[in-house]
């Protein structure tokens, strides 16, 4: 299964791959974040949904719950599945942040995602704050250049901040660069449904507000409305 990264595509955030169903009605595919699940190969082999998955596996020093040892085998076998369009792997991981000694290598999970069908989305978070104009420019050139598509989830303090994302977003999608991008917090919160128009390429919302994966998230219903409205 796939889907494009060539236009916006919504994904429903969660470690629950049984809401798929209730995912459907708004969403393009299914963000499954196995470092938030409890079994999830065995569940990722039991799944039978419609919706595309993009897996995410993410450590706890990138704002994740996977321990760093394993989590790039686990990938390697998670991009195994059909079901599987993309996998997530972060900026400092493809840059050589040490994964565990036995572990295959980052290069070697790229070859085999690209190798079984999956997109590789390079990402960077940032939960304190909203780095310069010129920073944000030059993470979002390494993400798109490291990846298929490059991803920049940064924490708005305020709206010059927000509208600071936005500014990257506009000037990496016309310099060709595929990115995908939104601004965590509060003040960042209406990136979300504003960053799609600027080129951002990808989008993350639970199905049930209450399962929020990041800060000033909103339910799937709602993103999906508001970048209907806005597209
Ligand atoms: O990287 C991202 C973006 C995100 O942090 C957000 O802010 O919506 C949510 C995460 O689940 C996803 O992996």
């Amino acid at each position: 299964m796939t889907f494009a990264l060539d236009s916006f595509s919504l994904c429903a955030s969660t470690a629950d791959l049984d809401e798929e169903p209730a995912a459907r009605e708004h969403a393009d595919c299914v963000e499954f974040r196995m470092d938030l699940a409890e079994e999830p190969l065995a569940t990722l082999d039991g799944y039978d949904g419609e919706l595309p998955l993009l897996v995410t596996n993410r450590p706890h020093w990138e704002g994740g719950e996977t321990a760093p040892y394993g989590r790039l085998d686990a990938l390697a076998a998670a991009v195994e599945h059909e079901a599987i369009a993309a996998v997530d792997v972060e900026l400092a991981t493809l840059r050589g942040r040490p994964a565990g000694t036995n572990e295959i290598d980052p290069a070697g999970l790229v070859e085999h995602a690209r190798a079984n069908g999956a997109a590789v989305v390079a990402s960077v978070h940032d939960f304190d704050g909203t780095p310069s104009p010129a920073t944000l420019d030059g993470l979002l050139r390494a993400a798109a250049a490291a990846g298929d598509a490059g991803k920049l989830a940064v924490t708005a303090r305020t709206n010059g901040e927000a509208l600071d994302l936005l500014a990257a977003t506009h000037r990496a999608t016309i310099r060709g660069d595929r990115v995908a991008t939104m601004a965590m917090g509060e003040a960042g919160r209406h990136t979300r449904a504003v960053a799609p128009v600027y080129g951002s390429r990808l989008g993350y919302a639970p199905v049930d507000a209450a399962d929020a994966t990041a800060p000033g998230q909103y339910d799937l219903a709602t993103l999906r409305r508001l970048v209907d409205d806005l597209s």
